[in-house]
């Protein structure tokens, strides 16, 4: 088993290609994602940043290589206990952080723990202490069409470890928000997986929310061209 004081793997991607029709976007990438770190995933625009989240995440199966998360390989396990992995162990949030339209804010943060069985009044209740810990105060009965972008996005972050993951995807997290937003959010987010011990993979593009990283990977053409410590 791997833990957060290692820093040992906890998810290996070796030789991942992923083809989308006659696009190959992922051609051979190595990568690991360490227990606890945050990693950036840098690249310009096409070079496979957001499908090699997905194979890493357990969204998207590649064609060839492989993801071991935990000792396990991803592409091994059939679809019912791979989903149960997600919902467990994964969180994602996207660029527009995906917060169901009809819900509260409490109740989207709410859902993932009424989902793993939960009790309705304890999910509200943790649902209420993640949006504060996230700086969304009296914002909980505000549905996200009713909140400013940044604060959604922190609901959604909320939402995305409110179940304690051990690894969390986040694919252009502040895509967007302005750039005080934007800190704001990188801020909270990187305060709060480090105390928890949560591993990052953080697709971007922008170097200053790259900056908010232990390490770098950058993608060309759907393979890695460079690792390292981040700036
Ligand atoms: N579902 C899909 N169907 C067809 N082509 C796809 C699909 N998803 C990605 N691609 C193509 O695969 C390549 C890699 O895309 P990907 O989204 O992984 O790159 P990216 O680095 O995340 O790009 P961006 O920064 O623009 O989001 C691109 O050429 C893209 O057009």
């Amino acid at each position: 088993m791997t833990n957060g004081d290692t820093r040992g793997p906890l998810l290996t991607a070796a030789g991942l290609v992923k083809t989308h029709g006659s696009t190959r976007a992922l051609r051979g990438a190595h990568v690991e994602l360490r227990a606890g770190e945050i990693l950036a995933v840098t690249g310009a625009s096409g070079s496979g940043k957001s499908t090699l989240l997905h194979c890493l995440a357990g969204i998207v199966r590649p064609d060839a290589g492989s993801v071991t998360y935990d000792g396990q390989r991803l592409e091994e396990l059939p679809e019912k206990r791979l989903s149960e992995l997600r919902r467990t162990e994964f969180g994602v949030v996207f660029q527009f952080g995906q917060l169901i339209p009809e819900l509260t804010a409490l109740d989207n943060v709410a859902l993932p723990l009424l989902l793993a069985g939960t009790g309705r009044a304890e999910a509200r209740a943790r649902a209420g202490e993640w949006l504060e810990r996230f700086g969304v105060r009296g914002q909980e009965e505000l549905r996200p069409g009713e909140m400013s972008g940044g604060q959604a996005q922190r609901a959604a972050l909320a939402r995305a470890l409110v179940t304690g993951p051990k690894a969390l995807f986040a694919d252009e997290p502040t895509g967007a928000l302005d750039s005080l937003a934007g800190e704001q959010v990188m801020t909270t987010l990187a305060h709060t997986a480090r105390e928890s011990g949560t591993a990052v993979l953080l697709v971007t593009h922008d170097a200053q929310v790259a900056a908010y990283a232990d390490r770098e990977v950058r993608l060309r053409d759907g393979a890695v061209t460079a690792q390292g410590v981040a700036a």
